[in-house]
């Protein structure tokens, strides 16, 4: 019950911050309204292991708390990432954009028992954000493996350390600065060999992939420009030869990366 009412709040607030436009969108928006109230989505949440309590009271609150707590992964999305963090033995993650921290503390999880090097370094800017993340992150019994760092991400990029570097990289800010976020971890070297970039939302609500159809016949000033970014670093990544890539479509779309050595 709890999980269909939290469904039915999450579409209004969709609806709010990203009107449907025209019949272009209506489609694909409509259809990954769908999706996040799908019979599937909700047998998935079924069949996925259970969370630890922490994890889901985060979750919970979140969502009771913040009228834009649609821009967290969902659970599923949460224990995904835990799983990519444990196959992928990384011991250094790098999370762009932390909100209340949900997602951090999913990757830390995942982090348990890789020893003193193992980090989740995650960066934001809005401060009020960064303060129920300190408060949740302190709170977990997990604080000694996220490092939280207040500022512009691009700004806290440039000045990382590029001595250690990161097995895992989840971008999930704002959608207009993908591209830089890319192009600043690679360029400075931030990502490790073996390592994964992780980006979130890139097909965006199933809207995206409405955006390569519609640019041969339609206005694209009738399209939100977070999708048309969205589209821009879709295209970017296909097109760089630096990196091997494979868009899912799970979730709201995330690509997984890598770079070519
Ligand atoms: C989609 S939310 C992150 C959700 C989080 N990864 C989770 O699933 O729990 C994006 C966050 O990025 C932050 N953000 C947006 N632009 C940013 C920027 N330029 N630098 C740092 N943080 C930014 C926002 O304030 C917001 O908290």
């Amino acid at each position: 019950m709890f999980y269909r009412s939290s469904i039915l709040k999450r579409i209004a607030i969709i609806n709010r911050f990203f009107p449907v436009h025209n019949s272009i969108s209506k489609q694909g928006f409509y259809r990954s309204l769908r999706v996040l109230s799908s019979p599937d989505g909700q047998y998935s949440a079924a069949h996925t292991t259970k969370q630890s309590s922490y994890l889901e009271s985060i979750h919970e609150k979140t969502a009771s708390l913040f009228s834009n707590s649609h821009q967290m992964v969902s659970s599923v999305q949460g224990t995904f990432l835990k799983f990519l963090v444990q196959m992928s033995k990384a011991t250094r993650v790098l999370e762009i954009g932390t909100f209340t921290g949900y997602s951090a503390l999913c990757m830390a999880e995942g982090l348990k028992g890789r020893g003193s090097e193992a980090k989740v370094v995650t960066l934001e800017k809005n401060i009020e954000h960064f303060k129920v993340a300190k408060e949740n992150i302190e709170s977990s019994g997990l604080g000694h493996l996220i490092e939280l760092k207040l500022g512009d991400a691009i700004d806290t990029l440039l000045n990382l350390d590029n001595a250690a570097q990161y097995d895992l990289i989840f971008i999930d800010a704002d959608k207009g600065n993908y591209i830089n976020y890319y192009n600043t971890v690679l360029e400075r070297n931030l990502l490790s060999d073996d390592g994964i970039i992780v980006a979130d939302n890139v097909l965006f609500r199933g809207l995206v992939s409405q955006v390569a159809k519609t640019k041969e016949t339609k206005d694209l000033s009738q399209i939100s420009s977070t999708v048309k970014h969205l589209h821009s670093f879709n295209e970017y990544i296909a097109n760089d030869r630096r990196t091997t890539q494979v868009l899912l479509p799970c979730f709201d779309g995330i690509t997984l990366i890598r770079k070519n050595v």
